[in-house]
């Protein structure tokens, strides 16, 4: 199969991804790029509807701490994600800055019709290595999701709007197990060559480890370049940061991370969040890596959502400058 034409956001010039050779070398890259995906995966978990206002302010606040990309909601089933009802009332009511993209999920092409009339500009699709999970999320099978992907991905050329492709369970499934690296590279080369212009690497239940995340991307590496490679780590077994590291120091500059680790995923019960992005911001600043991101101004928004929430910030980071 030919490979598709690849549409790049905005935003792309600025943060942009290293090249296959500057990943060889094993410096880390210079820059970062942090996804945010609080709004998102943060939010589609919470047992008690959030607050659509909530959601703005939340969303408006991430927006002025420096982050240029924020994933705001998805525009999936109510009758499978009732947190994300409201995506159309949130794509409509945030502030959206110039610089920043916000990126929607879109499983299908009655989400993407949905999103682009709500004004996004940037979709994700999202699929995993795993055919269990695959079912238990979207209801049909790894092959059947792609299918539908590539109708997503037409849409889209016709429209010019990017897509972000997702391949979850990488490390693990909640209902497998182990997974292959050969398979989840498998997938992540057919939504890459779909026309992603990036594959985010989804540790769906934060299982894995520093041996077993550079055991994956050295498979994945080989069918997609590193500078389309995000990770998204899940924090579960408190391995997140250390497994971020390793694919730092094996050339990936993209990571996706979640204000004040909140989420989990509805479809894989008891995955905790994504990685605070406070701490992921903390760790960056720490190795010199740029990501533009003010990380008190992110632990200020960290702060208002906890408290909306009634619930306690995840970020170590935060826990720490409280208590000093
Ligand atoms: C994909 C479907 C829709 C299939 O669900 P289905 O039931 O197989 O869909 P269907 O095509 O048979 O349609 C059934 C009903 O849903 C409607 N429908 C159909 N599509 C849509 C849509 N887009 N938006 C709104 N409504 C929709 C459709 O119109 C119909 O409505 P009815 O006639 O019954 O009234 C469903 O399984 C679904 O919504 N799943 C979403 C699950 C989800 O959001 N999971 C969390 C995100 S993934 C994640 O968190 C992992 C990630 C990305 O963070 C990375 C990682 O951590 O690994």
């Amino acid at each position: 199969m030919a490979a598709a034409r690849r549409l790049f956001p905005r935003w792309a010039g600025s943060l942009r991804p290293v090249s296959s050779a500057a990943a060889a070398t094993g410096a880390y890259p210079k820059r970062v790029k942090v996804v945010e995906v609080g709004p998102r995966d943060g939010l589609q978990n919470e047992k008690n509807v959030v607050p659509t206002p909530v959601k703005i302010n939340l969303i408006n606040m991430l927006s002025e701490t420096g982050l240029q990309v924020i994933e705001a909601t998805s525009f999936v089933s109510p009758k499978w994600v009732p947190q994300m009802a409201d995506h159309t009332e949130v794509m409509q009511g945030i502030n959206k800055l110039p610089g920043i993209s916000y990126p929607v999920l879109t499983p299908n092409l009655k989400g993407f019709q949905a999103a682009v009339a709500a004004g996004a500009k940037e979709v994700s699709i999202f699929g995993a290595a795993s055919e269990l999970f695959t079912k238990k999320n979207i209801n049909c099978s790894i092959e059947e999701s792609l299918e539908r992907f590539d109708e997503v991905m037409k849409a889209a050329r016709e429209a010019s709007i990017p897509v972000r492709g997702y391949v979850s369970c990488v490390l693990g499934c909640p209902y497998e197990g182990k997974i292959s690296a050969a398979k989840v590279a498998e997938v992540s080369k057919k939504m890459y060559s779909m026309g992603c212009y990036e594959i985010s690497l989804g540790d769906t239940i934060g299982v894995g480890t520093p041996g077993s995340m550079k055991e994956m991307l050295t498979v994945v590496m080989k069918e997609v370049p590193v500078g389309a490679l995000a990770v998204h780590c899940h924090d579960t077994y408190g391995q997140a940061l250390a497994n971020i590291l390793v694919a730092l120091q094996m050339g990936v500059s993209v990571v996706d991370a979640s204000v004040a680790g909140l989420g989990g995923c509805p479809y894989a019960q008891g995955a905790s969040g994504n990685v605070a992005t406070e701490d992921l911001v903390y760790m960056l600043n720490g190795l010199g890596i740029h990501t533009g991101v003010d990380l008190q101004k992110l632990m200020d928004t960290g702060t208002f959502i906890c408290n909306a929430l009634n619930r306690k910030t995840n970020s170590k980071v935060s826990q720490a400058s409280c208590r000093l």
